[in-house]
Formats: C-alpha cells, structure tokens, sequence
C-alpha cells in the first residue's frame, strides 16, 4: 500500500501556533523541538525537574521552564521528549493527573504506547511526530533552511483534529520541509527499533569497531584504520544521502565497487541476515522492550558497563587526535544549534 507523504503545503502551522505547547525534557530531541517550534512562533514552555542540569541552557535561550506538572498544567499539547525508559513514571505522577479533556499528548516515539506503559484516557487526542534523525541535527537542519524527514501517527483521535495538529507540529520543526510519513504507532516504534539496533546504531558501530580491530591487529597503523573505517565512512554515506548506494559506487573506484559485490556479501552474509531476523522478531514479541525496563528498573548495571567499555575502545582515542587537528570535523554538540 502506498504510504502518505505531506510537505510543506499540505501542513498549516496555524494550528500548531494557536496551541501552548509543553515540551517535556531537553535533551536531543527536546531542545530541538522546543527552539523550532519558538522559532516557527509557537508558544512553548519546557518541563524540567527542579533539579535538571538543563535548566540554565534552557534559561539562556529565554525559554519558560517549570516543572513537567506545572507545564502539562499550563499546555493543550504536551510533547513528552524525556528518555523512553523514564515516561512511564513522569506521565504517571505529573502528565496523567493535568491532561485533561480536549488536551493532545505528543510522543517522539511510540515504545511507552505500544508496549502498554502508557494508557492514556480516551478523551485526549494521541499523537506522535518521529524526527528520522539526531535532535542535534534536526535543530541544525532547521536553522540552516533544511529539515529532517518525520513519522507522524494518530493513536486517539478525540478531538476530530489529531492528524492536522500533528503536521502542524511536524511543519513547526521543519519535518514536512523534507516530508513526513503517516504511519502507526506500532510500525514507527518496531522499525526505529529494528533501525537503530540492527543498522544505524548496532550494526554500523560494531562493523566500524571490527574493521579497526582487524587492521590494528595485524599491525596497521591505528591513524591509519581510522581513516579508513571510521572518517571515510562517513564520506562513503553521504554519497549514498546524495543518490543512493548507486551513486557512491559510481564515484567509488571500480575495484572497490568489485570489492563491494563480492566481499560485502561475506560480511553481511545469510546468518548475519538470520540474525537480524531474530532481532526483529525481539522486539515484535516485546522482549526487548521488557529487557530495557528491566535493565532500567535494575539501575542500569549492563548499560553503565558497556557504555564504558565502548568509551574506552582503542578507536575513540585515535579519533579524538585526529579530529583535533580537523577543526571542520570536531564540532560540539550544543542544546542551541
Ligand atoms: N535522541 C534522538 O535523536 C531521538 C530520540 N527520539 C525519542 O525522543 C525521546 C527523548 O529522547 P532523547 O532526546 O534522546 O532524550 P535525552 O536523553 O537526550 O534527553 C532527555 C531529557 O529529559 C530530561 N528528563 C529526564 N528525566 C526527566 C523527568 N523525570 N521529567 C522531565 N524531564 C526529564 C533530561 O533532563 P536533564 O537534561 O536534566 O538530563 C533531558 O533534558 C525518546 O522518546 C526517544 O526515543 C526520537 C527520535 C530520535
Ligand atoms: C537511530 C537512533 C534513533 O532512533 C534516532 C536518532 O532516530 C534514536 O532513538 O536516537
Ligand atoms: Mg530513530
Ligand atoms: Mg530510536
């Protein structure tokens, strides 16, 4: 089935700029969200704890800041932007007892919805607006004119107006700039899932951290296999942004585009694929969803000691040199743009 595509022209900002939105949390997405939708002259305020290290970026930019229940209080949208793991207990104790009838409760991503956590009352409008990329360079992408493509899905539609609400929000952040995908709940929260485990995050990490590792143990020069696995993947992708992996192996030479047909299956090869399979099916039948709550509700034990591991690997501190001395590449992550 074709799906439904909106841009610019078929989302009418005056909706989203007739409403006061809450934006729950600033980090990533938060940030993003909130300094777009002010600058696309949208009435916004941020919900942060008391004790949140974000507040003062947020005071810097002369945003309103209260407390997640002060601004569910205050909004007829609420956006909750906190991390996944958290959302169940913020909406619990601070959002459910303010969102009262004719409110909209927004998410970046389905998993609190479609794994049950979160069980809305039936006379709010249940929407999503699902940036398909990092907040930090949605934000940038909408400063520089540009935006980053967004899912949207209605799960409650009490209002009659969900869907028009939730484009106007999506144009508010640039996503219609790019085009936005109407989608489900269920289809945008396995896919990002199934995205950010098996390719985007998962599976590009841990090919780039494997190349190195190959390199470097058989004696090539640390500097050297970063280049090559690391700093040129990133050249490699954007001609495939661009046109396509047809394009990067038009411009690639014709032995790696050789390389690339007879090697690349090996790498990738049918048990990898059986792999990924067994991935997906985790998080369809809600295994995966459990073990993260789970590995949360434990105080994080696994992610804390594979965060660190990850931090110490030998290709981070090899990078760290190299992207010093390119000042066009060591670019900071900021909360403004
Ligand atoms: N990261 C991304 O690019 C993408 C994320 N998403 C989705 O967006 C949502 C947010 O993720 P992300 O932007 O990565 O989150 P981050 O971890 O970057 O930021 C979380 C923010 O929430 C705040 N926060 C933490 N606890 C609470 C609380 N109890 N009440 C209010 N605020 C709280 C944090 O405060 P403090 O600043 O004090 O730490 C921080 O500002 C998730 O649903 C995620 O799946 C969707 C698409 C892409
Ligand atoms: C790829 C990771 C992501 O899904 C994203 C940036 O889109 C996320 O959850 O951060
Ligand atoms: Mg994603
Ligand atoms: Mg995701």
């Amino acid at each position: 089935m074709a799906v439904e595509m909106f841009y610019d022209d078929d989302a009418d900002l005056s909706v989203i700029q007739g409403r006061k939105v809450a934006v729950i949390g600033y980090g990533s997405q938060g940030h993003a969200h909130s300094l777009s939708l002010r600058d696309s002259g949208v009435d916004v305020r941020i919900g942060l704890p008391e004790g949140s290290k974000s507040r003062p970026k947020v005071a810097e930019q002369g945003l309103e800041v209260g407390t997640p229940a002060e601004v569910a209080a205050w909004a007829d949208v609420i956006m909750i932007l906190a991390p996944d793991t958290v959302q169940r207990r913020l909406y619990a104790e601070e959002i459910a007892p303010n969102l009262t009838a004719g409110k909209a409760l927004f998410f970046g991503h389905g998993l609190n919805i479609r794994y049950g956590l979160i069980e809305p009352p039936a006379d709010v409008d249940v929407c999503m607006v699902a940036p398909k990329g990092p907040g930090h360079l949605v934000r940038r992408q909408f400063v520089d004119g540009k935006g980053v493509p967004a899912l949207i899905a209605v799960e409650q539609d009490a209002t009659g107006n969900a869907q028009a609400l939730a484009l106007s929000y999506a144009k508010g952040i640039g996503g219609t700039r790019a085009g936005v995908i109407k989608t489900t709940f269920k289809e945008e929260t396995e896919t990002d899932l199934f995205g950010e485990q098996a390719v985007l995050c998962g599976g590009a990490s841990a090919l780039v951290q494997t190349g190195f590792e190959v390199l470097t143990e058989a004696g090539y020069a640390p500097e050297v296999a970063y280049f090559e696995c690391l700093h040129e993947l990133k050249l490699i992708v954007d001609l495939m942004y661009e046109g396509g992996i047809a394009r990067m192996r038009y411009s690639v030479s014709d032995t790696a585009e050789y390389g690339d047909y007879t090697r690349g299956p090996r790498v990738i090869n049918p048990a990898v694929k059986e792999e990924m399979r067994k991935i997906l099916a985790e998080i369809q039948n809600g295994d995966f969803a459990r073990e993260l709550i789970a590995e949360d509700d434990n105080g994080r034990p696994n992610f804390t000691k594979f965060r660190e591991e990850g931090a110490a690997h030998p290709i981070e501190e090899t990078g760290k040199k190299l992207r010093a001395m390119m000042s066009w590449v060591d670019r900071p992550i900021t909360e403004t743009a």
